[in-house]
């Protein structure tokens, strides 16, 4: 199967030696990336971005090619024009909404909505799409809840007072967000990971707790891990990849409060043909991977492709990744994967 070569629409790099030894297993296969910005401290303005996107380019193997596509992190005191600015260099391509509290390094995130409302504004004026970690942090809302929450209490309203804005909501982790994303008006769109698709909450828990599944938003019962896959298989283009690839060393997740994030960058495109094989639809990857992504952030598609083929013996992937931050474990399905990539 060939197929463009793909995308990622939501990817963690880090920074310094944990990025010098996770980016090429990006790179290998994908052609450009989303590149999130909750580094601490975050990239926020366009000097930021234009420092990590120099520091990323001098850490990618001379042998390779790779665009990474910036993102400026969303705090109450982003300036309009600092976004606007880079956003006309080519530079930003989107900007990062975390609540704040909501995962990962997202300290400096939004806690008033109003103190962002000219930021948003001047998105939308622009076409800057915002990309939102889709969870409330209120806590009374239970961990399962999150997301559902999210979209009844902040995003509707968000988008009634910014119509105009482009959204992206991202890692879907529910039938709810499916269906919020599919049936709402206007500019929108959604991200599923490679994870979410093949694994639900029982994956994290029966047997034994698996901190190499913990990752935030957290993984949802099988109905919804159903409706996750209906959706990226359905060849409808506001879903498509971000596998929100996000390595942390394995001694900060196997530990008593371990942290938020799978690391699939290694395997992603194995995982995703045995997905899209299991689901009869094959012919939807390259949509799904490869097409509206790129249709959604007003790029070409590549014109470079990737050949997988399923063979008869599993395709073979490091258990773990060397990093001069500590060894990263990727993500295992808990099968073999049998779709290599060949070219
Ligand atoms: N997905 C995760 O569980 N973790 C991400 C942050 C995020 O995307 O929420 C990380 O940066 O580690
Ligand atoms: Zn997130
Ligand atoms: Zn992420």
């Amino acid at each position: 199967m060939t197929i463009r070569r793909p995308d990622d629409w939501h990817l963690h790099l880090r920074d310094g030696a944990m990025m010098q030894a996770v980016l090429p297993e990006t790179a290998r296969h994908f052609g450009r990336a989303i590149i999130m910005p909750n580094l601490v401290p975050p990239v926020v303005t366009g000097d930021d971005a234009r420092a990590y996107r120099d520091r990323i380019m001098a850490a990618l193997p001379g042998d390779m090619t790779f665009e990474p596509l910036m993102t400026l992190y969303l705090t109450e005191a982003t300036d309009p024009a600092d976004v606007a600015a880079a956003h006309a260099d080519g530079l930003v391509h989107a900007v990062k909404l975390y609540p704040a509290g909501a995962t990962t390094n997202s300290a400096s995130g939004v806690r008033d909505f109003d103190k962002v409302m000219g930021v948003l504004e001047k998105m939308a004026e622009i076409g800057l799409p915002l990309c939102i970690h889709g969870e409330v942090t209120t806590p009374e809302v239970d961990i399962f809840d999150r997301e559902q929450v999210f979209l009844d209490t902040v995003l509707e309203p968000l988008r009634q007072r910014v119509p105009e804005m482009k959204v992206t909501l991202e890692h879907i982790t529910t039938s709810h967000g499916i269906d919020y994303v599919a049936g709402a008006d206007g500019d929108i769109a959604g991200t599923i990971t490679t994870h979410h698709l093949m694994i639900n909450r029982n994956h994290i828990l029966v047997g034994g707790i698996k901190p190499h599944y913990y990752c935030l938003p957290v993984a949802k019962r099988a109905t919804h891990q159903a409706a996750l896959r209906r959706a990226a298989t359905s060849g409808n283009p506001r879903f498509f990849l971000g596998t929100d690839s996000a390595p942390h060393a394995d001694e900060a997740k196997e530990s008593a409060c371990g942290c938020a994030g799978c690391f699939t960058a290694t395997n992603t495109l194995s995982c995703l043909a045995h997905v899209f094989e299991e689901e009869g639809a094959l012919d939807k990857l390259e949509g799904f991977a490869s097409l509206f992504g790129p249709a959604r952030y007003g790029l070409a598609p590549h014109d470079a492709t990737v050949t997988l083929q399923k063979r008869d013996a599993p395709a073979a992937y490091p258990d773990k990744i060397d990093t001069g931050a500590g060894p990263v474990t990727v993500f295992d399905p808990g099968h073999p994967l049998y779709w290599h990539v060949i070219a």
